[in-house]
């Protein structure tokens, strides 16, 4: 797992480690780091400009800009506020070679040091106009911690703020890297050892990387007889007279799981056509060990959301389930609304939910004590309390009819098979993003494509080798 921390816990492990080593070790490291990755992603002879705020943020940068000046390079410096500038670092950096610019005009290549972990959000002034010349001109660029102006902590974009091709972060990444709109002002995160990992709390956000295996805990690899109600039945109550294909493509997503059984509950007809098209399905009632509830439901949702719950297993709610929740859930849930649903849920608008994401999914979790899995191209699964997960797998071709449908079915099977709600969650929205990069690199994908490319990357999952999960 990959984890972000949030300003208040990254700044008590910086004091932990500065208690045993002193502060200039840290932005020595973090600035040998940075300079190392400069040289690396700069282009030979290019000249960057470095935009300098006034804290420690602009200090590791110049530190940063001494190391490159000794290496040869030339580089140029912009300061936010001459009177307001780290000075042991300005001074590296002059004597190694350094310059300073009155504008970044003109420069093809930049290093936003402007603001880390001590920015209140949105630029203004000079550091705005900053912003506004990024806009224009359009130079690659690599942001120090964050890209300066962002909502660390909650990843929105609450005014002016840069843009990074590439960000180095130190220590830990910040929420605002994997959550929100921030993180598609991030680009590519690469992260710089400066040695926080025993002090760190426990993180707020944490993420799939491709070395990691399934969580333990799951009924497939149980000390016990296996057989396939050990493994985990779901039930299955979706699709409806108007929306029939929900119920094939949640039955696709689950065969995709790791249940070892599907019980459909819906109309005969429907439990016809179903068993037609997925032999193995049992359609009727019988004992399950997780529910799946609401894709393409109609009116006759909300008896089965209550017929559900009465049953005291594990639900999955989607789609129409969402509109018939109870006060609180006394059992283990999973909501998997998009934001669309999520607003309706909390009586807010889409552009509240798109705006911050994590704040509103947050919120449904706390408000119904259920895990919320905000689908989206960065979908969250977010607890009642512990860290949330972020999801970096996935395709902006998964933005297709139905795609939600197989979540629903593949994530259910996951908590038949007895992975808690957040894992269950976590760990089919990472499989489920795989597969859609999988069923199509770069190109289009029906749900039926994602669905079928999903046992293949589960495997991989399973042998914990799960590479080029996104296209993004
Ligand atoms: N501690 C260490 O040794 C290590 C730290 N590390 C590095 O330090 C970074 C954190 O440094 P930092 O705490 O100095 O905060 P930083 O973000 O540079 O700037 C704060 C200054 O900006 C100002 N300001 C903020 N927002 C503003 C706005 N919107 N508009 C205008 N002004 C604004 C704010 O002003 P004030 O609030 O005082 O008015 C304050 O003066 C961290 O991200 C990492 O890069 C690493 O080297 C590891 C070791
Ligand atoms: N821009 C995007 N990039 C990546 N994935 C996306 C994007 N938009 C949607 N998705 C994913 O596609 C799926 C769509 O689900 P949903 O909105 O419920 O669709 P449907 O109801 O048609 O099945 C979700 O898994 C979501 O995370
Ligand atoms: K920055």
């Amino acid at each position: 797992m990959l984890a972000a921390h949030t300003v208040a816990d990254v700044r008590r492990a910086e004091q932990g480690l500065a208690d045993d080593t002193g502060w200039d070790v840290l932005m020595q490291r973090a600035a040998r780091g940075l300079a190392d990755i400069l040289d690396d992603r700069l282009p030979p002879g290019a000249t960057p400009v470095v935009l300098v705020g006034p804290g420690h943020n602009g200090g590791d940068a110049l530190f940063a800009a001494a190391h490159l000046g000794e290496r040869g390079r030339r580089v140029n410096l912009c300061l936010l506020d001459p009177d307001r500038v780290h000075g042991p670092g300005l001074a590296a950096a002059l004597a190694a070679g350094a310059s300073v610019v009155d504008s970044p005009r003109g420069h093809t290549h930049l290093v936003d040091a402007v603001f880390g972990i001590g920015a209140r959000p949105g630029l203004e002034g000079p550091a705005a106009e900053w912003a506004r010349w990024q806009r224009e001109e359009d130079p690659w660029t690599l942001a120090v911690d964050v890209p300066s102006g962002v909502d660390v902590d909650g990843g929105t974009l609450p005014g002016e703020h840069l843009l990074a091709d590439v960000t180095v972060t130190f220590g830990t990444l910040k929420p605002a890297l994997l959550l929100g709109p921030a993180a598609d002002a991030a680009g590519d995160v690469v992260l710089v050892d400066i040695g926080l990992g025993p002090h760190l709390a426990t993180p707020a956000v944490e993420t799939f990387t491709p070395d990691d295996g399934p969580p333990a805990g799951h009924r497939m690899t149980g000390d016990g007889p296996e057989h396939k109600y050990s493994r985990g039945v779901l039930g299955v109550a979706a699709g409806s007279e108007a929306y029939a294909g929900a119920a094939h493509l949640v039955v696709a997503g689950a065969q995709a799981g790791p249940a070892g059984m599907i019980r459909f509950a819906g109309s005969a007809e429907l439990g016809r056509r179903v068993v037609d098209r997925a032999p193995e399905v049992v359609a009727g009632p019988g004992r399950v060990q997780a529910w799946v509830v609401g894709p393409g439901g109609d009116d006759g949702t909300a008896e089965l959301v209550r017929a559900a719950l009465t049953e005291q297993v594990p639900v999955l709610l989607d789609a129409t389930a969402l509109q018939s929740l109870p006060d609180r859930f006394d059992v283990p849930a999973l909501l998997t609304p998009h934001a669309g649903e999520l607003a309706r849920m909390l009586g807010v608008s889409r552009d509240d939910v798109d705006d911050d994401p994590w704040g509103h999914a947050r919120a449904a979790a706390s408000r119904w004590g259920a895990t919320v899995l905000l689908k989206g191209r960065r979908t969250l699964v977010v607890p009642p309390e512990g860290p949330t997960r972020a999801n970096r797998s996935g395709t902006r071709w998964l933005a297709t009819a139905g795609t939600g449908d197989v979540l629903a079915g593949l994530a259910g099977a996951w908590l038949a098979a007895g992975l808690t709600p957040l894992e269950a969650g976590s760990v089919a929205a990472h499989l489920h993003g795989a597969a859609g990069v999988r069923a199509n690199p770069g190109g289009p994908v029906t749900a039926s494509g994602v669905a079928a490319a999903v046992p293949a990357v589960t495997a991989d999952f399973l042998a914990g080798d799960l590479h080029r999960v996104r296209d993004w």
